[in-house]
C-alpha cells in the first residue's frame, strides 16, 4: 500500500439541535414498539426539521474521494452497546435496537435503505464483526486476512449507490482503506480498455449457496464508465473472472487495482462515526487484524442505501444472479 495522505477529508458534524432531536426521536420510536426494519412504518413520527437537519449533513459525497464521515453522529447510542457479538446474529434481543434505528433514520434520508434476503437474514442493519467461521474469507466477518477492494455487491445491477459504515467500537483502531476512481492514476488507454472490454463479477461468500450462475449467454459487466459527474467504477477483484484471451485486460484491471493502492485513504472511525462512501466512485478494503472473540472485538454496523442511478442503461438487463432485495424503503428525504 503507498502513500495514505489526503488533502480531501470531508468531515461533517451535526448540530446540537439535530442530535437532540434525533436523540428524542429514536428513543420515543423505540417506546412505540419500532425497530430498524420497521421504521418504514413510522415515518410519520420522524419530525420534518430532523430530516431537513440531517439531509444537508447526509448530502451525497461528489468530491473526489467518494467518501464522508460524520463525526459522532450515533455517539449517543454506541457506548451502550454491549459485547461485540461473536457473529452477526449472536446479539441479545434487542440489544442495539435504539442504535439500529438512529443508524436507519440517518440512513433513510440519503436514499432507499435496503437489505438483502439472502444476507444476513434480509436484515436493514448488518453486523460486521470477526467471525471465526469467517476469519480467512474475502467478506466483512473476516480478520486474518487483508479484505480486498471491491464497491460493494458489484456482481448487482441494483446495487447500493451509497455505503454508510456506523463504527460500534474499533479498540485497535482498524481502518477501512478507501480508493477512488476518481483519483486513480491510470492512463487514458486503461481507462478505454476497462470501459470496453467486459468481465464477469459473481456474488461473495457471503451468499454462499443462494446463487448460481446466470448462464453462459449472461451479460458480462464494465469496470468503469462515465457519467456527467465523473468517473464511476465497480470492481471486485477476489469475485471476477476476466475472460480469456484478452491480456490487454487483464494489464489494464490489474494496473487499476495498483492505481487504487497508490491513492488509498485510511479513513479511521471512532465510536459513534458514521463513514459515507460513494459505492460508485470509490472502492473499499481493510487491513488484516487480530480478532479476540471475547466481547470486546471491532464491530461495525452496516447499512446499504439506493440513491440516484447514473450507471449504464446495460446494467438494467442483468439477472443479478436472482438475489431479492427487502425495500428498498421510500427515502425520508422527497428528493431521494
Ligand atoms: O470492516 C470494514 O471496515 C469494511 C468491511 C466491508 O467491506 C463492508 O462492511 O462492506
Ligand atoms: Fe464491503
Amino acid at each position: 500500500m503507498g502513500v495514505l495522505a489526503h488533502d480531501e477529508m470531508d468531515v461533517r458534524t451535526a448540530g446540537e439541535d439535530v442530535q437532540e432531536l434525533l436523540r428524542r426521536t429514536t428513543f420515543s420510536l423505540t417506546a412505540d414498539g419500532a425497530t430498524a426494519d420497521s421504521l418504514y412504518l413510522y415515518r410519520d413520527r420522524i419530525p420534518a426539521a430532523l430530516v431537513a437537519g440531517l439531509s444537508e449533513l447526509t448530502r451525497v459525497p461528489r468530491s473526489a474521494s467518494g467518501y464522508c464521515v460524520l463525526k459522532g453522529i450515533l455517539s449517543e447510542f454506541t457506548g451502550v452497546a454491549g459485547p461485540t457479538p461473536q457473529s452477526w446474529d449472536a446479539l441479545e434481543p434487542g440489544q442495539t435496537r435504539e442504535l439500529d434505528i438512529a443508524f436507519a433514520i440517518v440512513a433513510s434520508v440519503t436514499g432507499r435503505a435496503f437489505g438483502w434476503k439472502a444476507q444476513q437474514d434480509g436484515r436493514l442493519v448488518h453486523n460486521i464483526v470477526p467471525s471465526r467461521a469467517s476469519a480467512n474469507l474475502q467478506v466483512g466477518a473476516s480478520s486474518t486476512v487483508r479484505l480486498e477492494w471491491h464497491t460493494e455487491d458489484s456482481y448487482h445491477p441494483d446495487r447500493p449507490e451509497l455505503l454508510l459504515l456506523a463504527c460500534v467500537r474499533n479498540p485497535d483502531r482498524v481502518g477501512t482503506d478507501v480508493a477512488s476512481i476518481r483519483c486513480a492514476d491510470l492512463t487514458e488507454e486503461d481507462i478505454a480498455v476497462l470501459a470496453a472490454q467486459p468481465v464477469l463479477l459473481y456474488p461473495d461468500d457471503s451468499y454462499a449457496g443462494s446463487w448460481s450462475f446466470d448462464g453462459p449467454d449472461a451479460p458480462r459487466m464494465r469496470t468503469v464508465w462515465e457519467t456527467a459527474d465523473g468517473l464511476c467504477m465497480r470492481f471486485d477483484p477476489p469475485y471476477t473472472t476476466l475472460p480469456d484471451g484478452q491480456p490487454e485486460l487483464r494489464a489494464a484491471w490489474e494496473r487499476l487495482g495498483a492505481a487504487l493502492d497508490r491513492c488509498a485513504t485510511t479513513v479511521m472511525a471512532d465510536p459513534g462515526d458514521v463513514v459515507m462512501v460513494n459505492n460508485d466512485v470509490a472502492a473499499h478494503a481493510r487491513r488484516p487484524f487480530r480478532a479476540r472473540y471475547d466481547g470486546t472485538d471491532r464491530w461495525m454496523k452496516r447499512i446499504l442505501v439506493r440513491s440516484e442511478w447514473r450507471r449504464l442503461e446495460t446494467e438494467r438487463d442483468e439477472p443479478g444472479y436472482d438475489q431479492v432485495q427487502v425495500g428498498p424503503y421510500p427515502s425520508l428525504h422527497a428528493g431521494r
